[in-house]
């Protein structure tokens, strides 16, 4: 007996729960397809919908954890009764996931022959949810070979191996699948597919049937893959944040005036060559300020959407003055961050929702620097990072500090610059009320949990220092 499924919204607040989706993806090795997946799931699970992607690969290894090429060559019987075992595994895991409320799973495999997409599609049927097939294309050699070059130094397949064998031995594996891979063609005109060529230079799109697969679609159709890296950094201290404030439209404080000198030094050194960043700032002062000393090559663009979270009637005021005046409204903060809404202002979910178009446009873009404010930045790092809900509105994101976030194929790269310019802490710890007259003053404060306290030892990243958010395997 089927059971009945909870009742679902997406982030929006629309009702999705009679649509369930089933993304499956295409595709040859090293075509980009479980980086298509992970950015999906990250994507839709940062707007509330609920994803999960089953990736066949990380089933396959568990009996199998690093075979040669020879495993996937068709004429191997044994290999051949391992793969479809770990896509059988896969495929009921991701049905039982499907049975307890999921909205959209990505199949991560190369479901590289016809029989093998008519078998997933009728064992979805079956439980009526919908197939999306997703091929990933691409004839551009360079991002092959860029491809190639990233699951080699990163697949669990390859751990610990010579990357030059490495390299051979999955060239071999390509040459493997390439001998029985059918792309989707007109036989298989019944099905509801979206075909990716060098992901993002053509895209086909066929049968999409309703709003949560034409989302899906066009944020798919928005994907590169070319390396490109992404720098956030909040605005330089203002004189608010000097005095406990929070929202507002004031300037940089003398030490935020220093950042913003230092700025375009910190960029270059993190750069490392000459290419030229957009910059993207909110329409608030703190911002522009902070990014006017950028060099005069970087486009500059402000979007009202990067704007600091909507403090409502609490604009202006410090945290301890709001825990006075508005002592319900301070609690009600604390127990859910990320849904409590100012009042006559937002919330973090309201943010999200604004900072839609943003990612949009950044998963369009490539090497671009956004100078925003501290909610926001959270927001854009949860997106990034994979941070939940529960997390994102907590982190602490210190002043006078860059990051660069580098999208790979299995997580995102990322690396802290720290400016060596004393700034107060704007970070508030649960339950605490951070008084004007005492800002913690400090550069070092990175951590941060639920609880308020901040385990400096496991969240600080030197300069320099490299963390990868984790991901599942391929
Ligand atoms: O959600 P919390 O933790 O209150 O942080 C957001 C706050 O951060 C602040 C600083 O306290 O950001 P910003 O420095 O960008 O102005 C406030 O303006 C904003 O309301």
């Amino acid at each position: 007996m089927e059971l009945a499924r909870p009742h679902k919204t997406n982030g929006l607040g629309v009702q999705v729960e009679d649509t369930q989706i089933c993304v499956v993806m295409v595709g040859l090795p090293a075509r980009g397809k479980s980086l298509i997946a992970q950015k999906a799931q990250r994507y839709l699970k940062w707007l509330s919908i609920d994803a999960q992607v089953f990736n066949v690969g990380t089933y396959r290894r568990t009996d199998n954890p690093q075979p040669t090429a020879d495993f996937f060559d068709t004429s191997n019987a044994e290999g051949e009764r391992m793969r479809r075992a770990a896509a059988e595994a896969a495929v009921a895991d991701m049905l039982k996931w499907f049975r307890q409320g999921g909205i959209i799973a990505i199949l991560d495999a190369t479901n590289s022959t016809k029989e093998r997409r008519r078998w997933i599609k009728q064992c979805c049927d079956a439980k009526g949810i919908e197939t999306l097939f997703v091929e990933s294309k691409c004839d551009d050699e360079d991002l092959i070979m860029s491809n190639i070059l990233e699951v080699k130094t990163t697949s669990p397949d390859y751990k610990g191996l010579d990357p030059e064998k490495a390299a051979a031995d999955f060239r071999d594996r390509i040459r493997n699948y390439e001998k029985v891979y059918q792309t989707i063609d007109e036989d298989e005109n019944d099905l509801t597919y979206l075909k990716i060529m060098n992901v993002g230079k053509q895209v086909i799109i066929n049968r999409i049937q309703d709003y949560l697969q034409s989302r899906v679609v066009y944020y798919l159709m928005n994907l590169h893959i070319k390396p490109r890296s992404i720098w956030l950094s909040r605005h330089g201290e203002s004189e608010f944040n000097l005095h406990g404030q929070i929202g507002g439209d004031a300037n940089l404080s003398a030490r935020g005036e220093l950042y913003a000198e230092k700025l375009p030094a910190l960029v270059r050194e993190s750069v490392g060559d000459d290419r030229p960043l957009t910059v993207w700032t909110s329409t608030l002062k703190r911002t522009i300020a902070t990014a006017r000393y950028l060099p005069g090559e970087y486009n500059q663009l402000q979007w009202k959407a990067l704007d600091e979270l909507d403090s409502g009637v609490c604009d202006c005021m410090t945290y301890s003055e709001i825990a006075e005046q508005y002592p319900e409204d301070f609690a009600a903060r604390d127990e859910d961050k990320y849904n409590y809404r100012y009042r006559g202002g937002e919330s973090y979910r309201d943010v999200v929702i604004r900072l839609e178009p943003i990612i949009m446009e950044l998963e369009r873009s490539e090497n671009i620097l956004i100078v925003t404010h501290q909610a926001v930045l959270r927001c854009i790092y949860a997106y990034f990072m994979k941070k939940t809900q529960e997390e994102s509105p907590w982190m602490a994101v210190p002043l006078h500090t860059l990051i660069k976030l580098t999208p790979r194929a299995y997580g995102t790269e990322e690396k802290r610059y720290d400016a060596q310019i004393p700034a107060v802490s704007t970070w508030r710890g649960k339950g605490s009320v951070a008084k004007h007259e005492d800002p913690i003053e400090t550069t070092e404060m990175l951590g941060g949990g639920k609880d308020g306290k901040t385990d400096v030892s496991k969240e600080k990243k030197e300069e320099g220092e490299v963390a990868v958010e984790g991901v599942e395997g391929h």
